[in-house]
């Protein structure tokens, strides 16, 4: 009997037959690679790939010994074991919701490790969101215990970019770089226009400004707006920014002699120019490499907001910080332009597997495709009915034509039935789907049907529920769920409210609380979004990467230590005149204290200054030495944090929290040292961590969610989640669909929805005048979604119109209609 030896991956024996990649597969022992190499069925296997593949699998079956089954219990059926088994090694199973999509990824893990001897190390497995990479850490966590799990790469895009980029290799000294959030992306884009306000107002108001209040390195701001154009009279780059801070304010403001402040809105604004000509670069990039012609500019785009983003850019740089679309577009520029390092990746990943991949963007799929060009070794899943992420740049066709075109082998394997939700359920997502227009086909499957797995005895029926106001709607939420409670025994975790807005869920929770229901509402402030524990995280930041100017002038004064901004105008004027950064301008005053009084600096300041500088010396010097969560402490009680907290909070409530969130934060920390050990690369991944989580917004109400309350979340953050009894809310026509967004897209979103739920589903909406939309004085009428769906569900379950209970306002239970289903 042939042991288990770990198998040496097979390139060897794909010498044999070098039109196919079979040999990728892994599958072959020394031993069993004799017995193939004598084959003349293996031989010849390339001109009928269909037959002779199962004739391959069968003489693996014979020289494979049963001795290592998949060591999980959980059954797949017929369909699901021929995808996870399969000997092709491009494998594209296109499945509807609840099919057993995540189910059949994660045997297919199993299988390659268990049965094809493939070492662990060699698998990628890549998700959308942190929170899928988690679960199925976990679930392979139990089957192969936590050692073999650790091996795997198993993460998001960002995670996997970040690893790739912080490789000495490839990013050399400057690997310890921060990854900038949303937020801090923000606060760059808004330095930079604070610098070209006071560079401009001297210029052509006469206004003398005391100084900047950007962040950062000021004196390179400015020289960089000088460089590319934007301080040049008569220049379009000058006009952009003129036209970014003529805003009525800023006028009113010039008109008193002051500076002018910026609006957020103009902030964001610029924010969503600089991702849109980031990525024309990109695109333009990749143009070249594929020798195809260059693309024009994106209708909308200028010249001039090109060169802004490169003075984005070049913030960014000096404060040794990547962005989080820096991640995956530097990966794909360096794997396009470093042959070594996209060799080293193909060595290092030989199995890609996929979740999720009809929302794919153009950059992602551009990775996917590097990584798995080579050994053309590829596993996703994915739904295009599911596809919800258009608004954000996802194509539907990288799930259909790109992917033929790329991995020209790639079988298709069809999942169609749904082990999820019961027939009625399943039955009124058909009915939803039904009316689509966008291209359905993948590959020769011309529509993709859902059924359900179970035919069960009794279903409850499809609730719709239609009121006067928001008011009577969350109050039927309310009684439903009480009911459902105490007459069929269901807990509170088998809840969602499902809507399209975030602020839905403010009219929600209030009538929760009242009925003194559990509930979180997910994505809303996990503990890093706190204010202090914030600045705790901007001192970490600073102690790992003395170049983050940002974390600097984030964390300099707070808790309060007297440095005001005139001091910490005068530093940064300092670093501008000797061309150093204000990081680098901090070391020297401080190892160089006579500079305090060239700068006639006060005692205060200088307190202040040398104080803080002494904290950081001797935390980056513990940081090699002690574990995060030592470091956390330390951190805290040399800032005195808690007496700080004490002086900020209005009430004992607040400090509670905080104290709360403090807590939650060492926990983070002493999971990290679980995971990283100890010192500056630890640090380092645990701050990454949290970064990458963090703008993961959709994260579950992070370590506060509780298992056993109602979960309030929006309709894309649902995605991949099931409940017992999901109500979609607020199915009214100016948010379902929402107004301005692709209308087919927001069909999909409908059906996202519905197809959460396992055995109970309601649809409401209410009459009220629309809070959402100013415009619009209309009384609002039940989502057009839900209309074509509601007279479609009436057609569809007429054979069984006790399918559809029209108008559910009435108590569950009654009059012998509510059949007794188990939570
Ligand atoms: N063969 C099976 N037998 C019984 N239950 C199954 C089987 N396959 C999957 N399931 C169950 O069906 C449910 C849905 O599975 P899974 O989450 O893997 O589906 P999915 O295709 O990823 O769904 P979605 O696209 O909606 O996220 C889960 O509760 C899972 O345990």
């Amino acid at each position: 009997m042939l042991g288990r030896t770990p198998a040496s991956p097979l390139h060897t024996v794909s010498h044999s037959c070098s039109s196919c990649s079979w040999s990728q597969c892994g599958v072959l022992l020394p031993s069993h690679r004799r017995q193939l190499q004598v084959s003349p069925l293996l031989l010849h296997h390339c001109q009928q790939p269909v037959r002779t593949w199962s004739l391959a699998a069968s003489l693996l079956q014979e020289i494979t010994p049963s001795t290592a089954p998949i060591p999980s219990r959980e059954p797949l059926s017929k369909e699901q074991l021929a995808a996870v088994e399969s000997m092709d090694t491009c494998i594209r199973v296109v499945a509807g919701p609840g099919s057993g999509k995540t189910r059949v990824l994660t045997h297919r893990v199993v299988h390659l490790i268990s049965n094809c001897g493939v070492p662990a190390h060699e698998i990628l497995f890549i998700t959308f969101t942190n929170k899928a990479a988690q679960e199925i850490r976990e679930r392979l966590e139990k089957i192969f215990g936590s050692e073999l799990a650790r091996d795997m790469m198993v993460g998001t895009f960002h995670s996997l970019c970040a690893k790739i980029l912080r490789w000495k290799l490839c990013s050399g000294a400057h690997n310890n770089f921060a990854i900038y959030d949303e937020e801090d992306s923000l606060r760059v884009v808004r330095s930079i226009l604070i610098a070209a306000q006071d560079a401009c107002s001297q210029e052509d108001y006469g206004l003398m400004t005391s100084g900047s209040k950007a962040e950062g390195n000021y004196s390179d701001l400015v020289l960089d707006l000088k460089t590319l154009g934007f301080l040049t009279n008569g220049s379009s780059e000058k006009r952009l920014l003129r036209k970014c801070l003529a805003s009525k304010e800023n006028s009113v403001q010039r008109d008193k002699g002051k500076a002018a402040s910026v609006p957020s809105a103009t902030i964001k604004k610029l924010l969503d120019s600089i991702r849109r000509s980031r990525l024309h670069k990109l695109t333009c990039f990749l143009a070249e490499r594929k020798n195809l012609n260059v693309p024009q500019l994106p209708k909308g785009l200028q010249e001039e907001e090109l060169k802004f983003a490169t003075l984005y850019e070049n913030a960014l740089r000096r404060n040794n910080a990547l962005d989080f679309d820096d991640l995956i577009q530097l990966v794909v520029q360096l794997l396009h332009n470093n042959g070594y390092v996209r060799e080293l990746c193909q060595k290092r990943w030989k199995y890609i597997l996929v979740d999720e991949f009809q929302d794919t963007d153009m950059v992602q799929y551009e990775l996917i495709r590097l990584l798995a060009s080579e050994n053309q070794n590829l596993f996703i899943v994915g739904d295009i009915d599911q596809a919800i992420y258009g608004w954000r740049g996802a194509e539907i066709k990288h799930m259909q034509k790109s992917l033929e075109e790329d991995f020209p082998a790639i079988r298709t394997f069809q999942l169609g039935e749904n082990y999820r939700s019961s027939s009625y359920i399943v039955k009124a997502a058909s009915v939803v789907l039904s009316f689509s227009r966008y291209d359905r086909r993948i590959g020769s499957l011309r529509s993709l049907s859902l059924v359900p797995a179970v035919k069960e005895r009794k279903a409850a029926p499809i609730g719709i529920g239609e009121f006067n106001d928001q008011t009577s709607e969350a109050n039927f939420v309310v009684s439903e769920i009480l009911n459902l409670v105490s007459k069929r025994k269901a807990n509170w975790g088998s809840f969602a409210l499902l809507y399209r807005t975030r602020v839905q869920a403010l009219q929600l929770g209030p009538a929760l609380s009242r009925a003194k229901i559990p509930y979180s509402i997910v994505g809303i402030t996990p503990f890093y979004a706190d204010k202090e524990v914030k600045t705790l995280l901007a001192y970490l930041q600073y102690v790992s990467n003395p170049d983050n100017a940002f974390a600097l002038d984030y964390c300099l004064n707070k808790p309060s230590r007297g440095i005001g901004n005139k001091t910490i105008e005068k530093v940064k004027g300092w670093a501008g005149n000797n061309k150093l950064s204000f990081p680098q301008a901090l070391e020297k005053i401080f190892v160089e204290s006579m500079t305090f009084k060239q700068l006639g600096i006060r005692s205060n300041g200088r307190d202040g200054i040398m104080n803080f500088m002494e904290l950081i010396r001797d935390l980056r010097e513990l940081s090699s030495k002690i574990s995060i969560a030592q470091l956390t402490r330390t951190l805290i009680y040399k800032l005195n944090f808690e007496d700080h907290l004490l002086k900020v909070t209005k009430d004992e409530e607040e400090f509670r929290r905080h104290m709360e969130r403090l807590q939650q934060l060492s926990v983070a920390a002493e999971n990290a040292q679980a995971l990283y050990g100890v010192g500056d690369k630890a640090l380092c991944s645990f701050l990454e961590d949290i970064t990458l989580v963090a703008s993961n917004e959709e994260t579950p109400g992070g370590d506060t969610a509780g298992v056993n309350e109602v979960k309030l979340l929006t309709l894309h953050a649902s995605k991949g989640l099931e409940f017992d009894v999901v109500f979609l809310v607020g199915a009214r026509d100016d948010l379902l669909p929402l107004e301005d967004a692709d209308d087919e897209e927001e069909r999909r979103l409908f059906y996202v929805g519905i197809t959460r739920a396992r055995k109970r589903l309601y649809l409401t909406f209410n009459h009220s005048r629309s809070p959402w939309v100013d415009s619009n004085p209309q009384m609002s009428s039940g989502s057009t979604l839900l209309e074509v769906a509601k007279c479609e569900f009436m057609l569809a379950f007429a054979q069984k119109p006790e399918g559809v209970m029209y108008q559910a306002m009435e108590p569950v239970g009654r009059d012998g209609v509510e059949p007794e289903i188990e939570y």
